[in-house]
This record gives structure tokens, sequence and C-alpha cells, in this order.
């Protein structure tokens, strides 16, 4: 029998791409979504069960019914600029629905857990690698509430036995390059599918965060990652999970950038480039909440898991993005 994977999160950008991959590798991916920030459009390569975190007798019927062998949990918000004026909103909908959901798992008898979390539980920590061992001292409400969760995660484990992987994403881009996903944010607060935006007309004019940060041209750095790259991961932190090498109970966390760190004025200079068209742009104030530079240490995932981000060059992601932006997209 194929194994179910519970996908929260499967309606949204990377959990779409996710749902592919699962498919791809011989799973069948169950998404789990309420579509707040998701797409159905976007459910395409397995069941769709629409449900909120919060709603536990749901989420109790959707284990029942589908008796999946793991869950992926991407479904968060995940804006950090409302995350600095509503932190409310992200305690609520990221840690209290990310209980709900664990405790969920865990009365269902499923044992293996794959978790979305993300560089900004690091915080600014000016111009260090950032690899599995930093301190985390998030900046904002949605990096401290992704940190919670990584916290949640190990009290159950040591309590119920619980294993997880946790993914610390950095900067994710892209998208599938077959075209039959992509990303899709509205309103969209992502650097590159703003740049495509303002390349053809969706808005007037890219604004740039600060200038006068303490980089090479006074733009913040980030470390970008493919995101077929980094669904490819999560298969095979599945596949770690499921064949026992993470001891009953622990965690094995991960992050999943390139190492290569990229300015807002470089990923603006390959945009030009790849598109070859003209890139309105003007230079604004800093943007609450942000870090100065983000680059990631992936070593421990290329040694221990095995991955290989062959995709995550700029060119490569903005090319993918930007074939997405012209002739993709969804509907309500
Ligand atoms: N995009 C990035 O660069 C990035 C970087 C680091 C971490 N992450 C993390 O990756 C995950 C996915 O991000 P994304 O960019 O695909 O976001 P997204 O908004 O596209 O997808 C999130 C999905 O979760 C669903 N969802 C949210 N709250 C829910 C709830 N209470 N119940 C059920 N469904 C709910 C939404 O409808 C949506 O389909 C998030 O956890 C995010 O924090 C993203
Ligand atoms: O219109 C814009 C949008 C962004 N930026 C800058 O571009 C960089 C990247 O910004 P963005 O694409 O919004 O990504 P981050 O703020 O770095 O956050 C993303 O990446 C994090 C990990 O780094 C994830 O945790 C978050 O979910 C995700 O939103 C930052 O320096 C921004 O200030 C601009 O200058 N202008």
């Amino acid at each position: 029998m194929t194994d179910k994977v519970l996908v929260t999160g499967g309606a949204g950008y990377i959990g779409s791409h996710a749902c592919k991959a699962l498919r791809d590798a011989g799973f069948i991916p169950v998404t789990y979504d309420n579509l707040c920030t998701g797409w159905r459009d976007a459910v395409k390569f397995g069941p769709f069960e629409q449900g909120d975190l919060m709603d536990r007798a749901r989420l109790d019927e959707v284990f029942a019914i589908h008796k999946p062998v793991a869950v992926m949990h991407f479904a968060a918000l995940s804006q950090v600029g409302e995350a600095m004026r509503e932190p409310g909103k992200y305690w609520r909908g990221n840690v209290s629905a990310s209980l709900n959901l664990i405790e969920a798992t865990l009365a269902a008898g499923v044992g293996n857990f794959v978790f979305s979390s993300t560089c900004a539980t690091y915080g600014d920590h000016d111009g260090v690698v950032l690899d599995e061992m930093t301190a985390q001292a998030p900046l904002n409400a949605y990096g401290a509430s992704k940190r919670a969760i990584e916290d949640m995660l190990k009290d159950f484990g040591a309590a119920d036995g619980l294993r997880s992987v946790i993914f610390r994403y950095f900067n994710v881009a892209g998208a599938d390059p077959d075209g039959e996903v992509g990303e899709f944010h509205q309103p969209e607060t992502h650097l590159i599918p703003l740049i495509l935006d303002a390349i053809d007309g969706k808005r007037d004019a890219l604004t740039i965060h600060g200038t006068d940060y303490p980089t090479q041209d006074g733009t913040c750095i980030r470390d970008y990652v493919h995101v077929m790259d980094l669904v490819d991961a999560h298969v095979l932190g599945l596949r770690h999970l499921l064949a026992g090498n993470v001891p009953r109970g622990a965690q094995d966390v991960f992050c999943l950038g390139t190492g290569n760190g990229f300015s807002v004025r470089e990923v603006i200079d390959n945009s030009r480039h790849v598109t070859n068209r003209p890139i309105p742009m003007v230079e604004g104030p800093r943007r609450g909440g942000d870090a100065v530079k983000l680059v990631s240490g992936s070593g421990k995932a290329m040694s221990v898991l095995g991955w290989d981000p062959v995709r995550s060059t700029l060119p490569q992601m903005i090319g993918d993005a930007w074939r997405w932006h012209q002739h993709g997209g969804y509907e309500r």
C-alpha cells in the first residue's frame, strides 16, 4: 500500500511543490489547508481535505480517514511586517494551531513530523554564517512563533516520543519548472515576485527597503534556495525519519540554504539580466524586523541527507519564477 503523508499548507507556495515531490517519490500527499493564503487549484497531486489547524475534530477525522505515516507541517502565517503589527495573530495562528496539530498527530499514533522553520528564528548575527548550532534570537513575532514551535516539538519528543525533522529555510524562490505550481501570494511581500511585478507593470516600481545597511552595496543580504531543491530536502528528511535514523523522541535540525549570500541589488541586477527588461525602482527606508545578513551553513543537510541544491542559482530561480509569473497563477 502506498504511504500517505499529511501535508498541512499543501495549497500554499512551498506545500504545493512538496506535494508534487512527494507524489513523484511514491507517496500520496494529503493536503490539509483552510485556504487562508492558499489556493484550491494548487492542490493537484493528491487528495484535498479543507480544514483549519484550530479545528481539532476535523483534524482527528482526517487522521482517521487517511492514516498517514507522517506529517509535513507547512501551514503558517509568514509575513514579517504583519507579525510586527499583529503579534497575537502569529502566536495564535502559528503556535496555538501547531500545538493543536501536534496533539492530534500524537493522538492518531503518528510518530514522524517534519516542520517548516525559518532562519528568521536567528535574528541578527552580524555577518556570521548561520548553522544548526547558532543561537536563536528572533527579531519579530513570526520568528519567535517558529522558535516556540521548535521548542514544543522538543517537549513532545521528550514526553511522547515524537520524532521530528526541523528544516530552517533561508529565502525560498523559484517555481516548478513544469509550470504546474508556483508562487502566488496575495498580497505578495517577497523580493523576487515583487521585482517581476515591477517588470511587467503589475506595480509601479520596486521599493528597495533600506540602502544604508553595513553591506557592500548598502542593501540586505539573503541566501536564496530554489523551491524544488527545498522540497527535495523534505523527501530526504521524510525518508530519514521513516528509516528510523532519528531516535525516538529526538529532533534533527537542518538549515536549508546554499551558503551563498546575495544583496537586494544583486538580485535586481540578475533579474534585469534574466528577463532582459528594465526594472522601475525607488529607494525607501529600512523595513522593520529585517536582519542585515542571513546566510546558511548547509553542510549538514548535504552530508547527512545527501541533499544537493543544484537548481539554486539566481538565474535559474529567477528564470523559473519569471516563466510562472508570465503564464501561471490561480483564481479564487
Ligand atoms: N516562503 C519563504 O521564503 C519561507 C521561508 C522560511 C520559512 N517558510 C515557511 O514555509 C511554510 C510555507 O510557506 P509558504 O511561503 O508556502 O506560505 P503560503 O502562505 O503560501 O502557504 C501556507 C499555507 O498554509 C495554509 N494555512 C495557514 N494557516 C492555516 C491554518 N490555521 N489551518 C490550515 N491551513 C492554514 C494557507 O492557506 C496556505 O495554503 C511556512 O511555514 C513558512 O513560515 C517560508
Ligand atoms: O519590496 C521589497 C521586498 C523585499 N525587499 C528586501 O528583500 C530582502 C528579502 O525580503 P523577502 O523576500 O521579504 O524575504 P525575507 O524578509 O528575508 O523573509 C522571507 O524569508 C524568511 C527567511 O529568510 C522567511 O522566514 C520568511 O517567511 C520569508 O518571508 C529583504 O532584505 C527585504 O528588505 C525589498 O527591498 N523590497
